[in-house]
């Protein structure tokens, strides 16, 4: 059986769910696909650890016998792999360290899973185009709205179509704060909180808030649907923290629900894009988006209009759309 080596980058809430996937997944594999998976490296931000032959679950939860010092370029040196699942922090300013792991990656002619944002959002056109050269996919499901299926549809399902503009619920958090709010009557704080406690918001809270998050993901759709090389810092972006309990209560009054949408608009070769605050009638399909729920609605030239509904917003869940670009990489490589 040809077995498969897989490295993971950032071993927190995702990477550990990763983990845990490709464990219960492991005859499916083999069934399926005819190839062993092994987890042979995994390293976090100080320690890490290697092993050609398999890393079994157990011993990927004993911390204590992870390496001091081997993260960086040191464990990307050492570690055999053939696809890497980078999952450690988004950093939209620098890429970092997402962008060293990814680059290295590439160049050393492995598939990568994007799960972090950062690097995709500053140098995704050029990581797309050198993993084109090497003959290795970059794929990043995880990164663009997990669960909602948004690049994959966008590119696959409506492949050859003109997509004319989209509108989405790209952030969980936000659903999930808007959401708490309105039906529970929940304060800005405890709606976070609940969502951190959760897993399902940033360790940064702002970058959820404040719409960098949806931003990142308009970017990293953006540049992988339509080929437009988006600066995050030239979208038009609004925050939560501007709306208060008197404006929610008056738009629930009149039967509107708010919702953070991340949108492009393409027309005649310009394109516009940004984050907003949108509010949607009890007949729109966004409206129904409850707890965590993320939608995407897409107009095209010829196909008409979609709308998608769903897809959880956890770290099980984003694990699981990163094991769905695996399932790609095993499919496209038979
Ligand atoms: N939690 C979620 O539901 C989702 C998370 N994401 C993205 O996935 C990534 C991981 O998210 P979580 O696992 O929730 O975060 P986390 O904070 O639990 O895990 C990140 C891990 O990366 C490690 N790390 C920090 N610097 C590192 C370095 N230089 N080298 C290697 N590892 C390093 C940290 O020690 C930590 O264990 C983030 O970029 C996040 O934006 C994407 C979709 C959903
Ligand atoms: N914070 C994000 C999860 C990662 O992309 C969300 O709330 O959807």
């Amino acid at each position: 059986m040809t077995t498969v080596r897989v490295a993971m980058t950032g071993f927190g809430n995702v990477g550990n769910q990763v983990a845990e996937l490709i464990d219960r997944r492991r005859e499916h594999f083999a069934t399926h696909f005819g190839v062993e998976v092994l987890v042979t490296g995994v390293c976090g931000s100080t320690t890490g650890l290697i092993d050609p032959s398999r890393i079994s679950p157990e011993r990927l939860q004993h911390k204590a016998a992870f390496e001091p010092g081997l993260t960086g370029s040191a464990f990307m040196e050492q570690v055999n792999a053939d696809v890497l699942v980078e999952a450690g922090p988004s950093d939209y300013s620098t890429g970092q360290p997402g962008l060293d792991y990814i680059t290295s990656a590439i160049n050393r002619g492995l598939h990568v899973i994007a799960v972090s944002k950062g690097a995709l959002v500053v140098e995704g056109p050029t990581l797309l185009q050198s993993a084109r050269e090497k003959g290795v996919q970059l794929l990043m499901s995880g990164a663009s709205a997990s669960a909602l299926p948004t690049i994959d549809f966008l590119t696959y399902d409506l492949a050859g179509t003109h997509i004319k503009r989209i509108e989405a619920v790209l952030t969980g958090t936000t659903t999930f704060i808007l959401d708490t709010m309105v039906s529970r009557n929940a304060s800005f704080d405890e709606a976070l909180a609940e969502a951190q406690q959760l897993g399902i918001a940033e360790p940064e809270p702002s970058f959820d808030v404040d719409g960098w998050d949806t931003a990142a993901k308009v970017v990293i759709i953006a540049n992988a649907v339509f080929g437009v090389p988006l600066a995050i810092s030239s979208l038009a972006r609004e925050s939560l923290r501007s709306l208060t309990a008197e404006q929610l209560g008056s738009w629930k009054a009149d039967g509107l629900t708010p919702r953070l949408v991340g949108y492009v608009n393409q027309d005649e070769g310009q394109v516009e894009a940004g984050v907003g605050i949108r509010l949607y009638s009890a007949e729109h399909p966004f409206s129904l988006t409850r707890g965590s729920t993320k939608a995407l609605y897409a107009e095209t030239m010829d196909l008409g209009e979609f709308t998608l509904l769903g897809g959880a917003s956890n770290p099980r869940a984003t694990a699981a759309a990163a094991l769905k670009d695996f399932h790609h990489i095993l499919t496209s490589s038979e």
